[in-house]
C-alpha cells in the first residue's frame, strides 16, 4: 500500500462532506475513517489514534470545540483541523485558541484540504508522535488471484511460511506489494508480533533516521521526549520497508549496519539497542539498475535480495479483473451498508481490456466510485467514470480496436473458450447501441438511423440485451 502513512479521521454529520473528504484523501494515499458523531470518534480513540482528525464545528454528540478540547487534553499530539462555515469567524478564532491545528472554511477547496492534512501530519511527526501503520482489516487476509503469475506469488508465500527469511518484493505501484508483505508476516512464526509498514518515499529525508531508529530526548531541537523508532516497534515482528529504492544513501549505510549487527543506536543515543526484526522490502523500481547507477548500495541489495517475489501488473493478469472487481464491489457495499452492484458481462469485458496503469488500487477506486455513483444495481459500460473511458482513448491511440479484438480472440482460444461469437456479439452490439444512444441523448429513432437499423430492430435489441435500465434519457420519439 503505501504511501498510506497518514491515518485521517473525519467527523461530520454531513454525509456528502464525509464522502468528498474521504475519497480525496484516499486518492492522496491516506487511510481514512469517518464518523457521524463525536461520541463514536471518542470511543474509537480509546483503541487507537489517527495522525490527523478533521472535525466539523457542529457535530451531533458534542460541539467541535468540546471535542477539540477533549482531544487536546487526552491526545495532545493529534492535530485537529476544524471545518467551519465561512461566516463563523468567531468559531474559527476560538478553534485556533483552543488548539486547533488549522481551520478549514466551507466551502473548501479539496486540494487545499489535502495540503492542510499533509502539513498537519508533518507537524505531528515533528511533535514526535509515534504511530504504526496497520493496513485496513479488510485488506489483510484476502489476496485474489487465479492468474498463473499470482499463483506463483501464492506458492512463494506458502513456501516461505514458517520462515523468517528476508524478502524483496518487486512490483509496480498498486499491485499489492503491501498485501503480500502482510500475508508473509501473517503466515510466519512472527504472526503474533507487530507488522510495521513504512514507506520511504513518504518520509522527509531528514526525519528518516529518527523514524527508523528513534531518538533520545534532546537529540535535536524539537526532540522533547524519547521516541522509539520503527525498528524497536517491530521487535519480534516484521518491518515492511516500502519503496526501498528511495532510501537516501546515508540511511542505506545505517540500515546495512543494523542488518549485519542486529543492533543500532537511537539518534543521539549511546547505548546499543538489540532487536530481532524480519525485513520485507519492496520497490517498484528496477533495483539492479539503481545499483548499476550507484544509487543503491550493492551490499545492501544483496542482503535484502535473499528471496525475490515479483508481483505482476494488473494488465498481465486480466483474467483476475472480474473477481477482483466483484470482491471490491462487495467490500465497498459492506462498508457503506448498501446492496452490492453487479457488473454486466459487457462491462466486465470492457474492464478486462483497459490498460490499468494504477493496477489493483485503481480498480479498487473505480469500484468504490461505481458503488456510490452508478444509478442502478446493474453496472453498464455507460455507468463507468469518465476517467476510465478516457483511458480507452489512450489505448486505442496505440492499438486500434480490431487489433484488440484479435488479441481477445487469441487469448480466449488459448484459454480454451468456445462459442466465441455468442460472447462477443452482445458486447459489440451493446457498445454500439449505448454509445449511439448517448450521442442522440436517448432518441431511439435517430439512433437507429445512425446505426443503420430499423427502429423496431433497435427496440428488440435493447430488450434482448437488457439495456433498458442503462438508457437514462429515453424520449418517446
Ligand atoms: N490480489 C489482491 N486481492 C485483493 N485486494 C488486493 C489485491 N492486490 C491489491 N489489493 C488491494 O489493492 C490496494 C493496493 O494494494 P497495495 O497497497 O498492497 O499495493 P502496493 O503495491 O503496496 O502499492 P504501492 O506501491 O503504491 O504502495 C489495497 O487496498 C489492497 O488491499
Amino acid at each position: 500500500m503505501t504511501n498510506r502513512l497518514e491515518h485521517v479521521w473525519i467527523v461530520d454529520d454531513d454525509k456528502s462532506i464525509r464522502w468528498v473528504l474521504e475519497k480525496a484523501l484516499q486518492q492522496a494515499q491516506m487511510q481514512t475513517k469517518t464518523f457521524e458523531r463525536a461520541d463514536a470518534l471518542l470511543q474509537a480513540l480509546q483503541d487507537n489514534q489517527p495522525d490527523v482528525i478533521i472535525s466539523d464545528i457542529r457535530i451531533p454528540g458534542t460541539t467541535g470545540l468540546d471535542l477539540l478540547s477533549h482531544i487536546k487534553n487526552n491526545f495532545p499530539k493529534i492535530p485537529v483541523i476544524i471545518i467551519t462555515a465561512h461566516s463563523d469567524l468567531d468559531s474559527a478564532v476560538t478553534s485556533y485558541q483552543s488548539g486547533a491545528f488549522e481551520y478549514l472554511p466551507k466551502p473548501f477547496d479539496i486540494d487545499e484540504a489535502i495540503s492542510l492534512v499533509k502539513r498537519a501530519y508533518i507537524h505531528s511527526q515533528e511533535l514526535n508522535q509515534t504511530q504504526t501503520t496497520t493496513p485496513p482489516p479488510s485488506s489483510v487476509s484476502e489476496i485474489i488471484g487465479e492468474a498463473p503469475a499470482m499463483q506463483e506469488v501464492f506458492r512463494a508465500i506458502g513456501r516461505l511460511s514458517q520462515s523468517n527469511i528476508t524478502v524483496l518484493i518487486n512490483g509496480a505501484s498498486g499491485t499489492g506489494k503491501e498485501l503480500v508483505a502482510h500475508a508473509l508476516h501473517k503466515h510466519s512464526p512472527r504472526s503474533r508480533a507487530p507488522f510495521i509498514a513504512l514507506n520511504m518515499a513518504a518520509i522527509p529525508k531528514d526525519l528518516m533516521e529518527s523514524e527508523l531508529f528513534g531518538h533520545e530526548k534532546g537529540a535535536f531541537t524539537g526532540a522533547t521526549t524519547l521516541r522509539q523508532g520503527r525498528f524497536e516497534q517491530a521487535n519480534g515482528g516484521t518491518l515492511f520497508l516500502d519503496e526501498i529504492g528511495d532510501m537516501p544513501a546515508d540511511t542505506q549505510t545505517r540500515l546495512l549496519r543494523v542488518l549485519a549487527d542486529g543492533e543500532f543506536y537511537r539518534v543521539g543515543g549511546h547505548t546499543p539497542i538489540k532487536v530481532d526484526v524480519r525485513i520485507i522490502a519492496a520497490t517498484h523500481q528496477n533495483i539492479e539498475q539503481r545499483v548499476k547507477e550507484g544509487l543503491f548500495r550493492e551490499d545492501l541489495f544483496h542482503r535484502l535480495n535473499v528471496i525475490r517475489i515479483q508481483i505482476p501488473k494488473l494488465s498481465e493478469r486480466r483474467e483476475d479483473i472480474p473477481s477482483l472487481a466483484k470482491h471490491f464491489l462487495q467490500q465497498t457495499a459492506k462498508d457503506l451498508a448498501v446492496e452490492p452492484k453487479l457488473l454486466k458481462p459487457a462491462t466486465e469485458e470492457y474492464l478486462k481490456n483497459l490498460p490499468w496503469p494504477g493496477n489493483v488500487r485503481q480498480l479498487e477506486n473505480i469500484c468504490r466510485w461505481i458503488t456510490v455513483m452508478a444509478s442502478g444495481r446493474d453496472v453498464h459500460i455507460d455507468d463507468l467514470p469518465h476517467e476510465i473511458t478516457s483511458q480507452t482513448t489512450e489505448t486505442t491511440k496505440s492499438t486500434n480496436w480490431q487489433t484488440q479484438l484479435k488479441t481477445w480472440v487469441e487469448q480466449s482460444l488459448e484459454e480454451g473458450k468456445t462459442n466465441l461469437l455468442a460472447e462477443a456479439l452482445p458486447i459489440f452490439e451493446t457498445i454500439m447501441i449505448e454509445a449511439t444512444l448517448k450521442h442522440t441523448a436517448g432518441r431511439r429513432r435517430e439512433a437507429s438511423e445512425l446505426l443503420g437499423w430499423g427502429r423496431n430492430t433497435l427496440t428488440r435489441k435493447i430488450k434482448e440485451l437488457d439495456l433498458e435500465k442503462s438508457i437514462k434519457i429515453d424520449t418517446l420519439d
